[in-house]
């Protein structure tokens, strides 16, 4: 199979989708492999790494779409990505579509095959090729909170740990999934106050144990979520319906009752954001005031750790690549129930519920597709 790699391009993405090591895998097993010319780049891979790995280099974007059949990625698709895509291609990357519509009616026009890392699922009813960005984001989370609490940020001058004799700041955590927990375990290891919120007890009850009380666990409600709000320095958002646009857990009325100052870090607003006043920022310009607040709303988090993530990503992603390259794609889902959730979009039509509720789209189920 033809395979390409495009170099990515939203704003400080730095990730690429496939290593040197992918390139090797792939293209020992017959595959042919073209990557853009410094699309390793930013994560510490050069044009010379991928050719010693098999792969073929192209300097024409326009060539790198064309030539594939399979397009692997990281990011959902920019407009002028989506451009390139045909009816006869694949493409594997994050999507995210239930949080943009006008990307999920772009991806139907193109009558392309697209498969979501963010919707496959793993047999423990994880997700497993979003846990390894989500542990990233979640332990960024607390460095870009920690950050945002400065003066110059805007924010009220708190350092989080406190110092001998000042009291630490209070962090809480909305939604104690992967992003959750790591973000918890470094705002714990910095010495900060914190509380994590779930509306899963499971996963409260998991919490608790593994953290033996050093972490809070409060079970969400709207009381506990205004408490949060009143009282924390810091609140991560975190919370996850998969592939659903995110629920708003703090309104804009909630801001008025936070100290001046504070901060609000929204890892969820890949899907649209937990808090009613996010909207997506870049890691040019991630931080933004409303009511006095501090709000850092970065949607590819991962990017600016490049080298890390990439390595992360790509140990997950790589089974399920070698598993579309080999068997295409209707053979590779069918074969596999839980990569089967990973399509959203097939021929012009939504195949994932959950974006297809969102947009009031007709959803049609992936199983058809794949017999
Ligand atoms: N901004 C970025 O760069 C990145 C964003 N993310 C995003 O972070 C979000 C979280 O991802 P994960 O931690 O992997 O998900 P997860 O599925 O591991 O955890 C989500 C948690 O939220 C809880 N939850 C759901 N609704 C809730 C509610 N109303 N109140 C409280 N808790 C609730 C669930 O019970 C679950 O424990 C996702 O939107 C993901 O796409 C992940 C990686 C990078
Ligand atoms: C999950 C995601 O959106 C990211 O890694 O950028
Ligand atoms: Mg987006």
């Amino acid at each position: 199979m033809q395979v390409a790699v495009p170099k990515e391009i939203k704003n400080h993405e730095y990730r690429v989708a496939l290593t040197p090591t992918g390139a090797r895998e792939l293209s020992g097993r017959g595959h042919t492999v073209v990557v853009q010319a410094g699309a390793g780049d930013g994560a510490g891979f050069s044009d010379a790494d991928y050719q010693a790995a098999g792969a073929s280099i192209e300097t024409d974007v326009a060539k790198v779409w064309e030539s594939a059949e399979l397009i692997l990625k990281v990011k959902e698709p920019q407009p002028e990505e989506v451009a390139h895509l045909t009816p006869e291609q694949t493409l594997f990357t994050y999507l995210h579509l239930a949080a943009e519509e006008s990307l999920t009616r772009g991806l139907m026009q193109s009558g392309a095959t697209c498969i979501a890392y963010e919707t496959i699922t793993g047999a423990d009813g994880g997700l497993p090729l979003l846990a390894p960005m989500s542990a990233v984001a979640g332990r960024m989370a607390i460095q870009a909170g920690a950050h945002s609490l400065e003066k110059a940020q805007g924010g009220a001058g708190v350092l989080l740990p406190g110092v001998p004799g000042v009291a630490p700041a209070k962090v809480t955590v909305i939604g104690g999934g992967v992003v959750g927990e790591n973000a918890a375990r470094m705002a714990l290891g910095l010495g900060a106050e914190v509380t994590i919120l779930d509306k899963s007890l499971a996963r409260l009850e998991v919490l608790d144990d593994r953290y033996q009380g050093r972490i809070r666990t409060v079970y969400s409600t709207a009381d506990a979520l205004d408490k949060a709000a009143r009282e924390s320095d810091l609140v991560v958002g975190a919370v996850l319906i998969a592939g659903a646009a995110a629920p708003k857990l703090i309104t804009r009325q909630m801001l008025a009752d936070m100290k001046p100052g504070s901060v609000l870090v929204d890892v969820a607003i890949d899907q649209g954001g937990c808090f009613e006043t996010s909207r997506a920022t870049t890691h040019a310009d991630p931080t933004y005031i409303v009511d006095g607040i501090v709000h850092y709303c970065v949607a590819n988090m991962p990017g600016a750790v490049a080298r890390t993530s990439t390595q992360a990503l790509t140990n997950a992603t790589m089974p399920f690549v070698l598993a579309l390259a080999d068997k295409g794609w209707q053979q590779a889902l069918a074969d596999d129930h839980h990569f089967l959730p990973g399509l959203n979009v097939h021929a012009g039509q939504v195949t994932y519920r959950a974006v297809a509720e969102a947009f009031g789209l007709e959803y049609v189920d992936p199983a058809g597709l794949v017999k």
